[in-house]
């Protein structure tokens, strides 16, 4: 496997606050990343000093072989950077807009257009920039990330702001263009989308990194309880304590809320197979560990986006 990005303790302080505080991470081509964690980790300015358009204090960056900063022309053509806010001429019209980014790397209209279609404008191609909403604006500026066909993409928060049909179209379009072999860097501070969509993710708090791995690795890491659950009603408590450790289960927690008859137990087949048994399986849920109690183990807090 190539290596993308190497970032070796990269630490960036404004003024008071240490906004990066010693981040190694390494990236492989064609990877879909993650950094993750709650407003203020620093993912943008990690992000930043990943790109190229900001310095380090200290630490060292490869991306794509060589040093990003000071301002490497020759990797301009091969990354495409989005930001959290962009900024668009206003009167310009979304098409105007997509073949303007395109014309810079000498991309004609035709392929400029193209990625209006991908990212589904092509029905608002001559909106212009001041009038879209906040979806059209971010599915713009993603595709003016991609306008030059970069081999390398940088995403932060695509998707803040977005309604939940707009996040999944959205996701919808990353897969694809990680598919097509590209790799992606995404902040996020959705632990559902890191879990959806990222093949590793680099959980970020306070400036540093705290886990890297895939989503199930760090979530199978905890070796937390799977919680079942049916509808009350099916199966009284006692009994039902009974029939699951005569199954062999350990019970970590068993209560009925009037609503819920849930279960917290590492092995969650016997409860499984004496709910089906019992007939007793209505309304069924069974839900593991998520990166939610990932963050909550390696902080102590509750996550916060
Ligand atoms: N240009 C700046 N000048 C001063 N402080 C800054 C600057 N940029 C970021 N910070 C501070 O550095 C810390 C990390 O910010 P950063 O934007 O990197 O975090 P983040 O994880 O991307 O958060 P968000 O999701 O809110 O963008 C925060 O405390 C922020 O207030």
């Amino acid at each position: 496997m190539t290596t993308a990005i190497a970032a070796d303790g990269i630490r960036k302080r404004y003024g008071d606050v240490q906004a990066v505080d010693g981040v190694s991470i390494t990236v492989e081509a064609g990877e879909f990343y993650g950094l993750l964690g709650p407003n203020g980790a620093g993912k943008t300015t990690t992000l930043e000093i990943l790109e190229g358009i900001r310095e380090p204090d200290e630490g060292r960056v490869e991306l794509l072989g060589l040093s990003p900063w000071p301002r490497n022309t020759q990797l301009l053509p091969r990354i495409g950077v989005q930001f959290q806010a962009s900024a668009f001429f206003d009167k310009l019209t979304a098409r105007e807009t997509i073949r303007t980014f395109a014309s810079f790397y000498g991309v004609g209209p035709k392929r400029a257009d193209s990625w209006l279609e991908r990212v589904g404008l092509t029905d608002s191609a001559g909106v212009r920039t001041d009038k879209m909403s906040g979806g059209q604006a971010q599915r713009l500026s993603i595709a003016c990330a991609l306008a030059h066909d970069p081999e390398l993409v940088f995403l932060d928060e695509p998707t803040t702001g977005l309604d939940p049909q707009a996040r999944r179209n959205l996701w919808d379009l990353l897969r694809d263009i990680n598919a097509e072999g590209r790799t992606v860097v995404l902040t996020t501070h959705y632990l559902d989308e890191a879990e959806v969509l990222c093949d590793r993710v680099a959980v970020m708090d306070h400036g540093k990194v705290l886990r890297t791995g895939t989503p199930a690795a760090l979530v199978r890491e905890l070796d937390d309880t799977v919680r079942v659950s049916v509808e009350s009603g099916l199966l009284a408590v006692e009994r039902a304590r009974t029939l699951f450790e005569a199954a062999g289960a350990e019970i970590a927690a068993l209560e009925d809320d009037g609503v819920l008859l849930s279960v917290s137990t590492r092995l969650p087949a016997p409860v499984l197979s004496v709910l089906a048994e019992q007939g007793a399986l209505r309304g069924l849920e069974v839900r593991g560990a998520t990166l939610e109690d990932v963050f909550l183990h390696l902080t102590g807090r509750e996550y916060r986006a």
